[in-house]
């Protein structure tokens, strides 16, 4: 049975469909990359399953329970965790005070000393346990992102959705960010992953969808998807190999 069941989603913006009848499932465990070129709707399909955004039409359900029609917040209840392009800490307030907020908000909604001892776990699992106590705001970049991700991990989701969580890091920090990744993947998360960086896609993710326009142009293993020419055109012009 599929894990995560998208079913002909759709998202309209006036005259603009940014999702166009969309489709696919992940089974439990998997890692997918979400794959297309700018403007072609994969924030907006993450916004769909994640909650930011309401369907216009379509189903998305997860584990069989139908996610589309819930708000975000009782979507993060039902196991959904994501991570934005554009990183949102919260500066003003300390490392764990940052991942402690979704550790009671999000899946399990912990309290007390349960949501410290998951808040503490997930800052260790992006290895900034020794600057639990300091301001995000004073945070490197990566280091951002890294707290992103504990945020994403502090609501001890089944699903987590990155939505180009490797993007802006250096050569040395993306290969620490892949590592990350697959330790996620191999302690049986289910992933599904906006990304950009091929060789990134190629090292976690054994299976891309691939989208243009809106739709869906592709759902195969990664290697043959990178040269199906459907892919390949939409890409014309883009560096996929950047
Ligand atoms: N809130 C919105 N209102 C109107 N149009 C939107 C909105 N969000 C996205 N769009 C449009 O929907 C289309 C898909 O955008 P989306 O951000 O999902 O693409 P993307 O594939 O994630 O692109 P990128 O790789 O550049 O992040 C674009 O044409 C975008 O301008």
């Amino acid at each position: 049975m599929s894990f995560l069941a998208i079913e002909h989603a759709v998202k309209q913006f006036g005259g603009l469909r940014a999702v166009d009848d969309v489709s696919f499932s992940l089974k439990r465990g998997e890692i997918v990359g979400l794959l297309g070129p700018n403007g072609s709707g994969k924030t907006t399909l993450i916004n769909l399953i994640s909650g930011a955004l309401p369907a216009s039409a379509g189903t998305i359900t997860l584990n069989g329970q139908q996610l589309t029609g819930l708000r975000r917040d009782k979507i993060a209840r039902c196991g959904v965790a994501r991570t934005f392009q554009l990183v949102r800490i919260l500066p003003s307030l300390t490392l764990i005070e940052n991942v402690k907020i979704p550790a009671v908000f999000g899946h399990k909604a912990h309290w007390g000393a349960a949501a410290e001892r998951v808040a503490k776990d997930a800052l260790a699992m992006v290895g900034l346990s020794e600057r639990a106590t300091m301001s995000a705001g004073d945070l490197t970049y990566i280091d951002q992102k890294r707290l992103e991700l504990a945020r994403a991990l502090a609501a001890e989701p089944e699903l987590l959705l990155l939505d180009e969580w490797l993007a802006g890091l250096n050569p040395t920090e993306l290969e620490e960010g892949i590592k990350l990744i697959s330790e996620l993947r191999d302690s049986g998360l289910t992933i599904l992953m906006v990304e950009h960086i091929i060789d990134a896609v190629r090292a976690l993710c054994p299976r891309v969808v691939v989208m243009n326009s809106g739709k869906l142009i592709a759902d195969e293993q990664t290697d043959k998807a990178l040269t199906d020419p459907a892919v390949v055109t939409a890409y014309l012009g883009e560096d996929v190999d950047a």
